[in-house]
């Protein structure tokens, strides 16, 4: 149950080295199961994929809005590219901001009669400017493709559950979002950056908070309803906890609802979304861990826990259809375009 927390833990992943290690594994402890968020220190990601990454954003924003439409996300049927601000709502009301989606590249493979939430996958549409960009992207990906795969273990340590179990449960296609909330024009018009959400895409979030510690703008609701500061923490990524894994840990682990006020300076920040497989099942997203978090596990108050899953709660059996109608909805230009039978569903099934 997320618990009333006042602040954030920080967890350096130096500690997993024993002798040390068991004091990693309590605090990471508490941290998955009291706060749904925390901090890394010592994550071993080599500052200069960070640093490179962080010199690019202001470049790629400041291009001209006809060159960042080129590649616009609603041009891929796999919902990769540019969206520009107010394309996006959240809890109802428009988000601030402008974003470029990237993915682990892979190639399109899904054909006519395959699923289609194979089609989630595919090729980027890489800015053509600067041939660097492409090169400081990869890199990053792998890197945090690199940082997720050991955390996960930790994770698995910390929660005494096989680390091969949370392995079988990843994709090979992860997402990573370039995003830049514009300053607002006036003291009194602090905006919406993004509204109150979990994270419905990943199973992990690794943030990159890319603006200096004065820039702020990210908070965690707290179970007595207060939004506590994520402040900008040098040398660190936030990493949060996503509904993927609520489900698996049945709510032993909670997504928490976090949001974005945007201020008076203009803030950048890049999350990574580490994939659940698209054959993810219902049933076997509940099943495979039953004995250790099954409601006879849990304590009272666990097991009443809601989980808050569209995934559970909706019609679809698998993680990837889940994931399709979710992107459909939130982007129904690209619905229509190159997903016209099932767009209509998807969009009317409450
Ligand atoms: O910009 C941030 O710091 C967080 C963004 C976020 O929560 C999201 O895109 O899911
Ligand atoms: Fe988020």
């Amino acid at each position: 149950m997320t618990s009333n927390f006042q602040s954030i833990p920080i967890i350096d992943l130096s500690l997993a080295e024993s002798p040390t290690r068991p004091e990693l594994l309590k605090q990471l402890h508490y941290a998955l199961t009291q706060v749904g968020f925390l901090y890394v220190s010592s994550h071993g990601v080599p500052r200069e994929a960070i640093q490179d990454l962080k010199d690019l954003l202001p470049r790629l924003f400041k291009l001209d809005q006809g060159t960042k439409e080129k590649g616009a996300l609603h041009n891929s049927p796999h919902f990769l590219g540019y969206s520009h601000v107010g394309s996006e709502m959240t809890a109802g009301a428009e988000d601030k901001r402008e974003q470029f989606e990237f993915a682990t590249e892979l190639p399109n493979i899904w054909r006519e009669g395959r699923p289609l939430y194979e089609r989630l996958k595919g090729p980027n549409q890489w800015p053509a400017e600067d041939p660097q960009i492409q090169n400081v992207i990869e890199s990053y990906i792998y890197e945090l493709t690199q940082l997720g795969e050991r955390f996960l273990t930790l994770v698995a340590d910390a929660l005494s559950v096989p680390a091969e179990t949370l392995f079988s449960f990843l994709s090979d296609q992860h997402r990573l979002k370039l995003v830049h909330y514009p300053p607002s024009d006036s003291p009194d018009s602090a905006g919406q950056g993004v509204g109150p959400h979990k994270d419905s895409s990943g199973w992990w979030t690794f943030l990159l908070q890319a603006s200096p510690p004065h820039v702020k703008g990210l908070q965690a609701l707290n179970k007595d309803g207060e939004w506590i500061d994520i402040p900008v923490i040098e040398d660190t990524f936030v990493v949060n906890i996503g509904q993927a894994f609520e489900v698996v840990t049945h709510g032993f682990c909670k997504a928490t609802t976090h949001r974005v006020s945007s201020g008076l300076m203009e803030r950048y920040s890049v999350p990574f979304f580490q994939g659940v497989r698209g054959t993810l099942t219902k049933e076997e997203a509940l099943g495979t861990l039953k004995d250790y978090f099954g409601a006879e596990k849990l304590s009272k108050v666990d097991a009443g826990a809601h989980i808050d899953s569209a995934f559970l709660c909706g019609k679809y059996d698998t993680w990837g259809e889940s994931q399709l109608r979710t992107k459909i909805r939130s982007h129904r230009d690209v619905g229509r375009k190159f997903y016209t039978g099932v767009f209509d569903q998807y969009v009317n099934d409450n």
